[in-house]
């Protein structure tokens, strides 16, 4: 069975896009680790599947598969890209659109200067909904993880788990060592994407996030909102953030309570039509 697609990113993190609303079809979990392979495949970060909604108030349903072929709950920068594709397909001609995910409802805004603005809705950070095995809330967590030892995090989600590491410098961060020990730690018993953030000033941070399932990404649209929202709470940060990734930057805003807010750019590299 052939199906159109397209290649899209949001700052390097790149997805095909699959509209299951026009065309019919279904991919396997081993298909999709399959296209995801840099080299017998199409490659991309994430697979994102655009439905039909299952409810009347939404225009329609959004489900993301990571590189490994695992379904997760959120992708923020294949949010912002979600929006480009459905607008471009005319799958809607909506500026501002309501998409069910696996973990609730986001809207996406496309503005005038190119940019998606993605309310991401408000940040999880009772330990047993993120979920994290802790007792009550805290800004900050000690663990203690098999091969790195005695480490302090923040744990937010966003639909989607993340563990919040401060560093001195993303550089040098220890991102390929660490990001798999902490990705499968059982203190996080859904697995979970993992931030190394640098605190430039308390408008400005640098990012590398080692995601959970796809393995280090050019830039985490979840771990953008979810180090803001951590970095916040630890006292370092104030609302309004830039956060700068390996692929670009993205803007956060968080009022301490609300809806996390992200704008950022999202660009189509290409279509074609691959057999699942
Ligand atoms: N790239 C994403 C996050 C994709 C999902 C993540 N790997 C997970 O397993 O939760 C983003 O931009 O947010």
């Amino acid at each position: 069975m052939w199906l159109k697609f397209s290649k899209m990113h949001g700052l390097g993190n790149d997805f095909v896009v699959v509209d299951l609303v026009t065309q019919s079809g279904f991919i396997r979990p081993e298909r999709v680790r399959e296209l995801a392979h840099r080299n017998f495949g199409i490659g991309f970060d994430q697979l994102l599947i655009v439905e039909q909604p299952s409810r009347p108030d939404v225009d329609f349903k959004y489900r993301i598969f990571n590189a490994d072929g695992s379904e997760v709950e959120n992708c923020g920068n294949g949010a912002r890209c979600f929006a480009r594709f459905v607008y471009d397909q005319h799958l809607t001609g909506k500026r501002t659109i309501r998409v069910e995910t696996a973990n609730g409802i986001i809207e996406l805004n496309l503005t005038d200067d190119n940019q998606v603005v993605v309310d991401m809705g408000k940040p999880i950070l009772i330990p047993a909904d993120i979920p994290f095995s802790a007792n009550q809330f805290a800004p900050e967590y000690s663990i203690e993880v098999d091969g790195i030892g005695a480490i302090n995090i923040g744990a937010v989600s966003m639909g989607n788990p993340h563990a919040v590491l401060r560093v001195d410098d993303v550089d040098t961060a220890p991102v390929e060592s660490w990001g798999p020990l902490l990705e499968s730690c059982p203190q996080f018993p859904r697995k979970v994407n993992v931030g190394f953030m640098q605190v430039v000033d308390e408008h400005n941070i640098r990012l590398r996030v080692f995601e959970r399932g796809s393995g280090e990404t050019l830039a985490c649209g979840t771990g953008a909102c979810a180090a803001v929202v951590s970095g916040q709470l630890r006292g370092w940060l104030k609302p309004g953030v830039t956060v700068s990734l390996p692929g670009g930057e993205l803007f956060i805003e968080w009022d301490g309570e609300n809806s996390v807010n992200m704008t950022g750019p999202a660009n189509t590299v290409f279509e074609g039509r691959v057999n699942v």
